[in-house]
C-alpha cells in the first residue's frame, strides 16, 4: 500500500522526467493558483464525504486532498522536511 512518503516520493520523480501524460506534470505546469484552486475544492469534497457519505467515500476524498498538497509542495519547493517540522 501506497505511503504519503512513497507518493511524494514518486511525484517528485515526475516533477523532473516530467513523463508524458502525468496529470501531476499537467498541474505542476497550471501552477501555484490553479492547483490552490484545486485544493479548496477537494476540501470541500472531503467535507461532504465526511458528513454525508460513506466511511469509504471519505477516505478517497481525504487522499485526494493529500494528493493535491503534495503537488502544491513540489509547486512550492517544499520538502516533507519542511512540513513535518511543523507537526
Ligand atoms: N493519487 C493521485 C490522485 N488523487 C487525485 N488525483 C487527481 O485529482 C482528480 C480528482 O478530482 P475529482 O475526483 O474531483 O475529479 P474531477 O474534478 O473530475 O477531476 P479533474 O476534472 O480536475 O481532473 C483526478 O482526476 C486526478 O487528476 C490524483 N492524480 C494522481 N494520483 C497519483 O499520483 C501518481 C502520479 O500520477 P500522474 O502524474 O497522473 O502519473 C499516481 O500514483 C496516481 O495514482
Amino acid at each position: 500500500m501506497k505511503t504519503f512518503d512513497d507518493l511524494f516520493a514518486e511525484l517528485s520523480a515526475k516533477a523532473v522526467e516530467r513523463p508524458e501524460g502525468s496529470g501531476t506534470v499537467a498541474q505542476l505546469d497550471a501552477g501555484v493558483h490553479a492547483i490552490g484552486k484545486k485544493i479548496v475544492e477537494e476540501a470541500a469534497e472531503v467535507w461532504m464525504a465526511a458528513e454525508y457519505e460513506s466511511d469509504a467515500a471519505a477516505a478517497e476524498e481525504i487522499s485526494q486532498l493529500l494528493y493535491h498538497l503534495q503537488t502544491l509542495m513540489l509547486a512550492k519547493g517544499l520538502s516533507l522536511e519542511d512540513v513535518y517540522r511543523h507537526l
